[in-house]
């Protein structure tokens, strides 16, 4: 039997994601449990960081942290995890390097590599590899009592085959660009491979926090009650900006449609409802007009957009924009985060329609709690009729 959750009590951000008009925007900021909280370091403590991801308790315990701080102020809770877990549920050995990043000790080199064909071949169960997550997805709903609905994600195909070429973090993206430049058709295998887990991947974080019952009031006329979904998902395309816009258009943007082409119908197929869908392409400004003619419903901005251009672009095509503010002004004065969040306030219709209020990326170590908190304060300020 389906786990019981208790009702939701602010689904904001759904309606927002859904396109209809709101009250005020949904916040919340990628990274949100990290390592700028005191209470991370100290409920992480000497664990290693895939094992707090393996660790259902512990990953819902930093889920909560930032809800528990900003009470009031965020609209969602994002799954602590990593987009490496895929990679590493397809074999490959990822860890977690203090004040480094994350490192792959044996990295795919070239397609004459023995570990290529073995990725290809390999018949991955993602349902049996990432059980943890979807345990933690379980406890976490649990924990939130309803409070706010939960973000699952997964890494973009490109981004994860950069990781898995690259080792790890890269500069010059001398071994990604290698493989596609040199092996475009080998590449593309790689991509569809890892496109199609991550679909898989995907509805089972939906089935995981699956919810049959919800109260009264959030019923519409007409509605299918039997399986009601308290969720979203993002796909976290953060190398998309070390493409150019042609390549985006062979290596990254059809996997990108194909998990937002593929995740409806396979959620469908288990009897699950569909959930609101976010892109978050960095870097790929170039790339906004074909974004918003996806099926994402979402599409996340970096800080390299301006917020009313931006806005005009994507309400053309009905799409709600998630962003935008440089992750830096958070280290910046007051006066420099107003200005920041006045520009997105007025750049986005007022939150009343179509704007998901975040960051342009995650929140970086050092900020200082209290000046996210002010961020959050600024954009309900701003945004109070
Ligand atoms: C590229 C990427 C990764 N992981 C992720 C991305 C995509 C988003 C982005 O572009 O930032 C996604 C991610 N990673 C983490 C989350 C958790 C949820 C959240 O609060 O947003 C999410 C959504 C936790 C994390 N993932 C990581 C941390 C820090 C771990 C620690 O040292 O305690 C957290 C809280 C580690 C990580 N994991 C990854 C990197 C590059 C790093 C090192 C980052 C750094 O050193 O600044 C891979």
């Amino acid at each position: 039997m389906a786990p019981q959750f208790a009702p939701m009590q602010n689904d904001l951000i759904l309606r927002t994601a859904r396109g209809e008009k709101v009250e005020r925007p949904p916040m919340w900021v990628m990274r949100q449990a990290g390592r700028y909280l005191p209470e991370y370091h100290e409920a992480k403590g000497s664990h290693d960081f895939f094992e707090c991801c393996r660790s259902p308790e512990i990953a819902s315990t930093l889920t909560l942290q930032p809800i528990l701080r900003y009470s009031g102020l965020v609209d969602a809770a994002i799954i602590f995890s990593d987009i490496l877990v895929i990679p590493q549920a397809m074999g490959m050995e990822v860890v977690m390097k203090d004040k480094v990043g994350p490192h792959f000790p044996s990295p795919l080199r070239s397609p004459e590599d023995p570990q290529y064909q073995q990725l290809l071949d390999k018949n991955v169960s993602v349902q049996d590899e990432l059980q943890y997550v979807y345990d933690a997805i379980t406890m976490t709903r649990q924990k939130l009592e309803g409070r706010v609905p939960l973000i699952g994600f997964c890494g973009a195909p490109w981004t994860l085959l950069s990781y898995m070429v690259e080792g790890g973090g890269s500069k010059m993206f001398v071994q990604v660009k290698t493989w596609i430049y040199k092996y475009p058709e080998q590449s593309k295998k790689l991509l569809q491979k890892i496109a199609e887990l991550c679909v898989e991947y995907l509805a089972l974080q939906v089935v995981a926090g699956a919810q049959v019952h919800r109260p009264k009031k959030f019923f519409n006329i007409g509605e299918d009650l039997t399986h009601t979904r308290w969720q979203m998902i993002q796909v976290f395309d953060s190398w998309a900006g070390e493409l150019s816009p042609s390549t985006f258009k062979v290596f990254s943007l059809p996997y990108l449609e194909y998990i937002a082409d593929k995740l409806p119908k396979r959620l469908t197929e288990l009897k699950q409802d569909v959930v609101p869908m976010t892109v978050f392409a960095k870097g790929a400004w170039y790339a906004l007009d074909d974004l918003c003619d996806t099926k994402y419903n979402v599409i996340g901005l970096d800080w390299l957009h301006a917020p009313a251009e931006a806005y005009k672009t994507a309400r053309a095509k009905g799409k709600v924009l998630q962003g935008n503010a440089d992750p830096g002004i958070l280290y910046g004065s007051k006066e420099s985060i107003t200005a920041v969040v006045k520009e997105m306030v007025e750049g986005f219709g007022r939150g009343k329609q179509g704007w998901i209020a975040n960051l342009g990326h995650g929140i970086t170590p050092f900020v200082k709690p209290d000046d996210l908190k002010f961020y959050f304060e600024e954009i309900h300020r701003l945004t109070r009729d």
